[in-house]
């Protein structure tokens, strides 16, 4: 075999308990699923990748054992013999031979980076042609599903100096609760705080042109995925009628779907996603497309662990203008480390480590205990 080959690619699902239930429009999570990929090379170098989504199936059309099953059986075949130095060339095989699975696919990549990075001795912003900043801002999202208690969670934030941005779900009561829930959270941290919501597809264009004034009127600065990505002449109406400033999420799951909305004025902010653009490459591009459009950015999270949280924020630390910040939280959702370093978070800030690759290592005795199949 080539002397920079492939030689295997593994995956692992692990189930981990979250600090409290995570209440959003569709679901309610009581914990998350990592997917993580192991991906080896003939060199010695391994690179790590992951594809966690939320809730199984329920915010979008894979789930952590689809991803698994069809990495697993589809796409690590196509990998194993391939030189892990050319990732264009492996994104491409992989790219000819299955259709959409971006998940699947940007975990992949993700490993692929890791490697390349790890071989070069650099850092995965270094090998993205370098980061113009070393750390971003990190919003939390308020979601234990009470209001009282979500302020009182936004008061540690802020008294631990770890969050002055705060991401509402809402869309799973009715819009005249949820926007005395915000309402009343937006009182409370006043001017200490950016407040945002994140309906996730939960209103039709109708209620949401009813709220949204309403949402303004409480002192909230955005508002994320209103309405379906199905009704997208309801998005661009939305976008020339609100208020306030809508952000696309669900909307993006492909980086031409970037494109259409860029080009319809869908929505003056993108949420980027690496997951649902199909990688760093991908939602580079998404990137370039909203730039190019006068498109402002967010740096969006699926709630991944370390891996995919610090391949976005090397992504995103490339960028020229994060002008909404990151939601980077994923791994403080989580009650248990599974590696070696645990993330610096500081000042409102997700710090970029300098190691090479990622820079980050597995503990393997915690990822044995948790691993769903090493159990
Ligand atoms: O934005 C989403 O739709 C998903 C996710 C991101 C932060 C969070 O709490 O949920
Ligand atoms: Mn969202």
């Amino acid at each position: 075999m080539h002397e920079f080959a492939i030689t295997a690619v593994e995956t692992l699902l692990v189930d981990l308990p979250t600090i409290r239930p995570h209440r959003l429009s569709m679901t309610t999570m009581q914990g998350q699923t990592l997917v993580l990929v192991r991906l080896r090379c003939a060199d010695g170098h391994e690179g790590l990748g992951e594809a966690t989504t939320i809730g199984g199936l329920s915010y979008g059309a894979e789930s952590p054992e689809s991803i698994k099953a069809n990495i697993d059986t589809y796409l690590a075949p196509l990998l194993v013999g391939q030189d892990a130095r050319n990732i264009n060339a492996a994104m491409a095989r992989l790219d000819k031979a299955v259709k959409n699975n971006t998940f699947a696919k940007s975990a992949i990549e993700i490993a692929l980076l890791d490697a390349q990075g790890k071989r070069l001795g650099l850092p995965l912003s270094e090998l993205l042609g370098g980061r113009l900043r070393d750390a971003v801002p990190v919003a939390w999202t308020l979601a234990s599903g009470d209001t009282g208690r979500d302020i009182d969670e936004g008061e540690r934030m802020l008294a631990e100096r770890r969050h002055n941005i705060f991401k509402l779900k809402i869309g799973a009561n009715s819009p005249a609760a949820d926007i005395a829930h915000v309402a009343a959270i937006k009182r409370a941290v006043g001017n200490r705080a950016s407040v945002r919501v994140d309906v996730n597809q939960a209103w039709d264009e109708s209620t949401a042109l009813r709220a949204i004034p309403a949402l303004a009127d409480a002192g909230v600065d955005l508002v994320e995925q209103p309405i379906s990505r199905h009704n997208f002449a309801g998005q661009v109406r939305l976008a020339m009628r609100s208020p306030l400033p809508i952000m696309a999420d669900e909307s993006i799951e492909c980086v031409a779907d970037a494109f259409q909305l860029a080009q319809a004025g869908a929505a003056p902010v993108f949420a980027l996603k690496l997951s649902k653009n199909g990688g760093v490459s991908r939602v580079l591009k998404t990137a370039a497309i909203a730039e190019a459009a006068g498109i402002a950015l967010y740096g969006g999270t699926m709630l991944e662990g370390a891996v995919g949280t610090l391949a976005a924020a090397h992504a995103f630390a490339t960028l020229s203008q994060l002008t909404w910040g990151t939601e980077l939280f994923g791994p403080l959702l989580l009650t248990e480390e599974i590696f070696q370093q645990p993330l610096r978070y500081a000042d409102f800030q997700l710090q970029l480590p300098t190691a090479p690759g990622l820079g980050i290592t597995l503990d393997e005795e915690r990822l044995a205990y948790f691993a769903r199949d090493l159990r």
